[in-house]
Formats: structure tokens, C-alpha cells, sequence
């Protein structure tokens, strides 16, 4: 029997979540939503798709007016505003109206853009989440946020457009690729980083399970990660105030991710930022020494990086200043005050930045 969230917004429902073990009971979620005179359109990624789509496809065929599909290329390199009009372009040419329906099959990147997608055609039209990434099933479906890239720096273009529904079929984490999945579950420390020492602790004591992909121990992960995004952004949807502490990890971990171009995953970055983050919050006298190497190393046995090669600290200090999180001129950084604790700091200077950066520079000196 599938488990299921409501997100409230507004302090009103707005969707649920489904965490299910199969993609059978999607077909009866959809019967619920009303779709049987709606068109749907598979938005999904040339990975995706191979594994997928069919399947889904045959689900809701029966469910709707019409169902097609519309694939891009895999990876953060698609997504971009060129995808979109591609997107567009197919949906005017499939004659699609203002009460159908985009369906997002994929991971975080899937996610984002046909949510983007979805919330400026025609000014706006419904979509629906199935995440089948760690990283989009434990944070990106939810909440919202949709956006792409623009000019390399992360979701520069954007809207807050909520989902109808989000369809997590969690065994579908069984056979994700092992560097996709342990990138996903950077996000999901964050979560106990920033909201819950007693995740954090959860984390600790099952990381055999959780490295062997239990099915029980990861849909309960994934449910409790769920659960605290769902505190965070019930409390602020449209980030004026505490929503910015999920960005942890992010200020620094973006600028890696554009610096790199993007040959990182997302979560890789996020782990190197919240290391980073945790530097500074050490040198800021929050943290304790030993718990800043405590927080750097629990990433370590999850298959994450610590520290990089060949990174320059000038140019990703510089690229800081292009993230979203700006106030008055100052960057809003997110240091941790302990474990299960973060606080937005605007004193944080080129300097810590810089330091930081050197931190987790990976090079023969650091190691002698
Ligand atoms: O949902 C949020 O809010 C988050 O910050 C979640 C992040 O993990 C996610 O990567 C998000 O897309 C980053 O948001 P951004 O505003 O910094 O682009």
C-alpha cells in the first residue's frame, strides 16, 4: 500500500506525494486527478526514456484524450532555454490546450525544466512529478522551484509553479547507476545538516543499508527527507525568509558546477559545498574543529567527494557573486550553527571564500 505526504501551500492542500514500490497505482492517481479528457505529455530524457517511458505510456494511455511524448538529450548541458522552445514548438504542434497536462519522467534536471515548461506555456498549464532520481526524489520534485540554466550559472531563469502530483516509485532506485545515486544522497545529509540531528544520526547508523540500497531503509530515507523539505518549504514556498537555508552547500557547490562545466554531478558539488560551508562555519567559531571534520568525513563512506583537483579559489570565489542568493550586495550564506542546525550569515568575505576553496583543493602540497 502506497505511503503518502500532502504539501500544503498557502496553509491549504496542494498536492500529494505517493511513495510507492511499483508504477502501477500511477494510473489511479491520475483517475483521481481527472484526466480522462486531457491530453498528457511525457516530458523524459534520452536515459530515461529507454527505461521508462514505455511503461508509463501504457499506464495512462487508457487515462486520457492522448498521450505523447517528447525526449531531449540527457544531462545539465539540455537544460537550457533552447530546450524549452523545443518543448513548446512540440506541444503547439500536438495541439495542446490550456487544461493538459506535462508528466516530468526523470531526474532533477527533467524536473525542473518541464516544470519551467509547464508554468509559462500558454501561462501556465499542469504538470505532474515522477522523480526517478535519489536526488529529484528526496529534494527537486518538491516544492516547486523549476528553472533552467542560462549562460552556464544554475537556474538563472525561473518560477515557482507547483505540481499537481509527485508519483515516487522508490524501487526504481535499485538500479540507478552508483554515481547517480550516491550524488542524490548528498542532498538528502543536507536535510539532516541543516533541520535534524537525529536524521543525521539515522543516516550514520544505516549507511551499510543505505550503501546495499535496502528497499525498506530507502524508502524510509527517502520519506523522512521528504518530510523535512516539506516543513521547510510549507513554512516560506517562495523563499522570502528560511527556505534559503536548503540552499547549504549550494553557494559554493554551484560555482564548482559551472567552473567544472557541469562534468560534476549536482550532488557531488553539493557535498564539496556543504564541506566548504562547514569550513567557514568552523572559522566562524560555530562549529567546533572536531565537529567540522566529522561533518567532512560522513560524506566520504556514501562515495562523495571531499576535496577536488584542479579548481581555482579566485575564480570560485568571483562565481559566488553570480548566485541568486544576493542581499543588499551580500552573499546570504548558509553556515551550520551544529548539526541539525543553519543559519543564514551575510558576513561570510572573499576571504573565508577563498580559504574554503583552498580547503578542499585537492594537490600534493595539501597532502604532505
Ligand atoms: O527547493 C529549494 O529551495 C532548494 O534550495 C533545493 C536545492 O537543493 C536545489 O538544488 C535548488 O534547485 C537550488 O535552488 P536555487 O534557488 O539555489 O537555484
Amino acid at each position: 500500500m502506497a505511503q503518502r505526504l500532502t504539501i500544503n501551500y498557502e496553509k491549504k492542500p496542494c498536492y500529494d506525494i505517493v511513495f510507492s514500490q511499483t508504477f502501477d497505482e500511477f494510473a489511479f492517481e491520475l483517475e483521481e486527478l481527472g484526466t480522462e479528457n486531457r491530453r498528457l505529455c511525457i516530458v523524459t530524457d534520452s536515459s530515461v526514456e529507454a527505461l521508462y517511458a514505455q511503461t508509463i505510456l501504457e499506464l495512462v494511455k487508457d487515462k486520457c484524450k492522448k498521450a505523447v511524448v517528447f525526449s531531449f538529450s540527457a544531462g545539465e548541458q539540455s537544460k537550457t532555454l533552447d530546450t524549452v522552445k523545443k518543448a513548446y514548438t512540440f506541444l503547439i504542434k500536438e495541439e495542446f490546450d490550456r487544461k493538459d497536462i506535462l508528466i516530468a519522467l526523470g531526474g532533477g534536471v527533467v524536473g525542473d525544466l518541464t516544470g519551467f515548461t509547464a508554468a509559462t506555456y500558454l501561462r501556465g498549464i499542469d504538470f505532474i512529478q515522477i522523480p526517478t532520481t535519489l536526488l529529484a526524489q528526496a529534494d527537486s520534485s518538491i516544492g516547486g522551484k523549476t528553472g533552467v540554466d542560462f549562460d552556464g550559472y544554475k537556474n538563472m531563469v525561473g518560477a515557482f509553479h507547483m505540481p499537481k502530483l509527485v508519483y515516487m516509485n522508490v524501487s526504481a532506485l535499485k538500479t540507478l547507476e552508483a554515481r547517480q545515486y550516491f550524488s542524490g544522497f548528498a542532498e538528502i545529509m543536507k536535510h539532516g545538516l541543516i533541520r535534524d540531528h537525529i536524521f543525521y544520526e539515522w543516516l550514520l547508523d544505516n549507511m551499510y543499508e543505505i550503501c546495499e540500497r535496502e528497499p525498506s531503509v530507502l524508502e524510509e530515507m527517502v520519506i523522512k527527507s521528504c518530510s523535512i523539505k516539506k516543513a521547510v518549504v510549507e513554512n516560506d514556498p517562495k523563499e522570502m525568509g528560511d527556505r534559503a537555508l536548503l540552499n547549504f552547500g549550494h553557494t559554493i557547490g554551484h560555482a564548482i558546477e559551472k567552473a567544472k562545466k557541469f562534468e560534476l554531478y549536482h550532488g557531488e558539488c553539493v557535498a564539496l559545498g556543504c564541506v566548504a560551508a562547514a569550513f567557514i562555519s568552523w572559522k566562524h567559531e560555530l562549529l567546533s574543529m572536531e565537529e567540522y571534520y566529522e561533518i567532512r568525513d560522513m560524506f566520504v563512506p556514501f562515495n562523495l567527494p571531499i576535496s577536488i583537483e584542479d579548481i581555482n579559489a579566485e575564480e570560485i570565489t568571483a562565481l559566488t557573486k553570480s548566485d541568486k542568493k544576493m542581499d543588499a550586495g551580500k552573499i546570504k550564506f548558509v553556515l551550520l550553527k551544529k548539526v541539525g542546525k543553519a543559519v543564514i550569515d551575510t558576513s561570510v568575505t572573499e576571504e573565508d571564500i577563498k580559504a574554503a576553496v583552498e580547503e578542499i583543493s585537492f594537490n600534493e602540497e595539501h597532502m604532505s
